[in-house]
């Protein structure tokens, strides 16, 4: 794949800069450990950024969008003109994610990667359709290779131009109906589960739903087997969002960004990034678990800890922008939070951080 050739993400160092980051924070006013995953938070963008001193810059959210042909096969309970009517809804500041961004700081912007829709053009929606939604899977695979190649040129592209404009921070999410059909299918082929362990409702599917839903996967799977290429995967079963998605979160690693993933979408769009290059994994929050079945077990094979639990199920990048309050914090707790010796408190503590004298 021409997209990936020049990738190069280093992965965060695991030497002095770790050592002094973790003695600061156990020098702050508090029982060591005391701020939980907080302080692994602060940690991890202190090696992202290279500096004692992190600074979160011009939070960017990225919604991408696009249109799936699996949907057809009645895998999703609504209809798909959805996609287009929502996206026109967030570039004028609309729905969860129009909110929170507002509310929480981010510049949002919509890319359409595949909406099957003529929009018009708006200074917060980037044109970077391939096609007009993706194949459908069950028939034959949802992308060529070098649709493929060219969703992820295209997040990568993107990418590199949010960073030189001097984000330093990117928050991700998607609208696409149909879309948690792809997400499941690469929850499966990424971790060797068994579809039917991986299928839930998406937008709100009934149990006989899901069945069915699960039945069209382990069809298409029959059809079109697993390679060992994950880029050929992704090509087989994903989505144009999803792809031009695993594109930007790959080139913000390579550029020491802040990656915030939203919820089982934008998590599958990670975990191809992930079976791309492992490197990749040292610079992401997962902001939340979703109430999507598969999306625990997405976190689970990559060891990752999600910073909320609220149930969410909506996507766009709303955990994401929920999630950044707390980033915000940790960072504040690093950099401002008074240590003992400017607060004028003294503290014994034994070897596993807990209070001996006062
Ligand atoms: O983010 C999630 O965890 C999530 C879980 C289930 C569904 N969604 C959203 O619902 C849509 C996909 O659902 P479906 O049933 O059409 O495949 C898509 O627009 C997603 O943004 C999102
Ligand atoms: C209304 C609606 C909003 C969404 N946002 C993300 N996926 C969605 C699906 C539906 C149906």
């Amino acid at each position: 794949m021409n997209s990936l050739n020049n990738l190069n993400i280093q992965p965060i160092e695991n030497g002095e800069l770790r050592k002094l980051l973790q003695h600061n924070i156990d020098q702050k006013t508090k029982p060591v450990g005391s701020l939980g995953f907080l302080e692994e938070l602060a940690l991890q963008i202190g090696l992202i950024q290279e500096t004692t001193k992190p600074e979160l810059k011009s939070p960017v959210m990225l919604t991408v969008a696009s249109d799936h042909g699996i949907t057809e096969e009645g895998v999703s309970p609504v209809p798909t003109r959805i996609t287009w009517q929502q996206v026109s809804n967030f570039i004028n500041g609309g729905g969860g994610i129009g909110l929170f961004c507002k509310q929480y700081g981010f510049d949002l912007y919509v890319v359409d990667a595949g909406v099957d829709h003529d929009f018009e053009a708006h200074p917060r929606l980037i044109d970077k359709k391939v096609r007009k939604a993706t194949r459908n899977f069950l028939k034959e695979p949802a992308m060529t290779i070098d649709e493929c190649d060219e969703a992820i040129r295209n997040g990568r592209d993107i990418m590199a131009l949010f960073a030189e404009k001097g984000s330093n921070v990117v928050g991700f999410g998607e609208m696409g109906i149909g879309n948690s059909s792809p997400a499941t299918a690469l929850l499966s082929v990424f971790t060797g589960l068994p579809v039917e362990e991986c299928t839930g409702p998406g937008c709100g599917l009934d149990q006989k739903g899901v069945q069915h839903k699960a039945s069209v996967l382990r069809q298409a799977f029959e059809k079109h087997g697993v390679s060992d290429k994950p880029e050929q995967n992704l090509a087989t079963y994903g989505g144009l969002e999803i792809a031009t998605m695993a594109g930007a979160m790959l080139e913000a690693a390579q550029r020491r960004m802040l990656i915030v993933v939203d919820g089982f979408i934008t998590t599958s769009a990670f975990l191809a990034a992930y079976e791309i290059c492992p490197a990749v994994r040292d610079y992401a929050v997962f902001s939340h678990c979703s109430k999507e079945y598969g999306h625990v077990k997405m976190l689970d094979h990559m060891n990752g800890r999600a910073v909320l639990n609220l149930d969410l199920r909506l996507g766009e990048g709303t955990g994401s922008a929920l999630a950044y309050p707390i980033i915000q914090g940790s960072v504040a707790m690093l950099n401002d939070m008074t240590s003992f010796g400017e607060a004028k408190v003294y503290n014994v503590v034994d070897e596993t951080g807990n209070i001996v004298s006062k």
